[in-house]
C-alpha cells in the first residue's frame, strides 16, 4: 500500500482526460501501478510507450480487474452503462468506480443501475479542463493544475470512497467543487456543450459554402479562436450532447431568439441597439477573464 492505499488503478479509456490523470499520479507517487483497458489496441501501445500505463488490455477482463483499488472510466459517456455492466460481477468488493465524463445524471444512473452493490463506492467527477486533442498522445502532465473539478455525490455516497476520489484529483492540483448532478448538467450544458454545438454549426455553414476554399484560405485568428473547439473528438461529443439532449434543446431555441435579434438589428440599421448589444456581451465576458485571474 502506498500512502493514499492505491495500489492498483485501473483505467478505462486511456485518452486525454485518464491518461493525463494516470500521468500526474505517478508522477506524485499516489498510484503504485496503472491497468490500462481500451478498445484502440494502437492507443494502448502508444500509452505504455509513454509511460501512462504499465499493462494494457483490449477488454475488460477479471485478470485486469483483480486486486484493484479504483477503477477510473474515462470513455465517451454513452459508453458508461455497458462498460458498469461488464464490470459488475468482476469488481473486488473494496473497489471503488470514478468516472470523469462531462454529463453527470447519465454516470449516476448508470452506477446505480449495473453496479447496485458498488454504488455506495461509486464517485461521479468532472474536470474542467481539456482541450480538442484526443488519445494516449495527447495526454500531458499538469493538465488539471489550477483547474475546477466537480464531484456530484449522491444520496448513498460512502464518504470514504468520496475523500478516496477527491484526494486523487487534489493530487493532480485540481480545486473541488461540490453540485447535485442535475445542476452539474444544466450549468455545463449552457458553457461548454452550447459552444460546441454553435461552434460545430458554424464550421458547417463555413464548409458547405460555395467558396469554402477561399473562406478557408483567408480565415484568421478570429475564426480559429471562435472554431478550435469543433476539431473535438466526434465521438465524445456526440454522446455528451445525446446525454444532455433536453437542456441543450431549450438552450438552442433561446440561441435562436439572440440570433433573430442580430437579424432584426440588421434589417433596421440599428447601430445604437448593436453596440448597447455588443457592450453587454464585453462585460460578461470581461467579468468571467477576470475571475480568471
Ligand atoms: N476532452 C475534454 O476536453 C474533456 C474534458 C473533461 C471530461 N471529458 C470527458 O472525459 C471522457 C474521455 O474523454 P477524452 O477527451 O479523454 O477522450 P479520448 O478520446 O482522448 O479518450 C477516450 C478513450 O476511450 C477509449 N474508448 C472508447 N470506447 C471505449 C470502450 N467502450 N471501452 C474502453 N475504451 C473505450 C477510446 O479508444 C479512447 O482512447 C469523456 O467522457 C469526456 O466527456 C473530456
Ligand atoms: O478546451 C476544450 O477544448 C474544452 O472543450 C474543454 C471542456 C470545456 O468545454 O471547457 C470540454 C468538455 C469538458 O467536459 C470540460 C472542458
Amino acid at each position: 500500500m502506498n500512502k493514499l492505499g492505491i495500489n492498483k488503478l485501473v483505467l478505462i479509456g486511456v485518452g486525454l482526460i485518464g491518461g493525463s490523470l494516470a500521468l500526474d499520479l505517478k508522477r506524485a507517487g499516489r498510484v503504485a501501478e496503472v491497468v490500462g483497458i481500451d478498445i484502440d489496441a494502437d492507443n494502448l501501445a502508444r500509452a505504455l510507450e509513454r509511460k501512462v500505463i504499465d499493462s494494457a488490455h483490449t477488454g475488460i477482463h477479471a485478470a485486469a480487474l483483480a486486486a484493484a483499488d479504483v477503477v477510473l472510466i474515462a470513455t465517451p459517456v454513452g459508453t458508461l452503462p455497458a462498460i458498469c455492466q461488464s464490470l459488475a460481477p468482476l469488481l473486488p468488493a473494496h473497489t471503488i468506480v470514478s468516472d470523469v465524463g462531462s454529463t453527470k445524471q447519465l454516470a449516476l444512473q448508470a452506477f446505480a443501475q449495473y453496479l447496485p452493490q458498488h454504488y455506495p463506492q461509486c464517485v461521479a467527477a468532472h474536470p474542467i479542463a481539456g482541450s480538442d486533442r484526443h488519445g494516449a498522445l495527447a495526454a500531458q502532465f499538469g493538465l488539471f493544475e489550477g483547474k475546477k473539478c466537480i464531484l456530484c455525490p449522491h444520496e448513498a455516497q460512502d464518504s470514504g470512497s468520496l475523500n478516496s476520489v477527491s484526494a486523487l484529483w487534489q493530487a493532480a492540483g485540481a480545486d473541488l467543487y461540490t453540485l447535485s448532478a442535475a445542476e452539474h448538467d444544466a450549468i455545463f450544458a449552457a458553457v461548454s456543450h452550447l459552444p460546441h454545438l454553435m461552434a460545430y454549426a458554424y464550421v458547417h455553414q463555413i464548409g458547405s459554402a460555395d467558396q469554402r476554399q477561399a473562406l478557408l484560405h483567408f480565415a484568421g485568428s478570429g475564426f480559429r479562436d471562435f472554431t478550435r473547439i469543433a476539431a473535438s473528438h466526434p465521438a465524445i461529443w456526440a454522446d455528451i450532447c445525446l446525454a444532455n439532449r433536453e437542456s441543450l434543446q431549450d438552450l438552442l431555441q433561446q440561441q435562436q431568439q439572440q440570433l433573430a435579434f442580430l437579424q432584426q438589428c440588421l434589417q433596421q440599421q440599428d447601430a445604437a441597439a448593436l453596440r448597447d448589444y455588443f457592450q453587454a456581451a464585453k462585460a460578461v465576458r470581461d467579468e468571467w477573464q477576470q475571475g480568471q485571474s
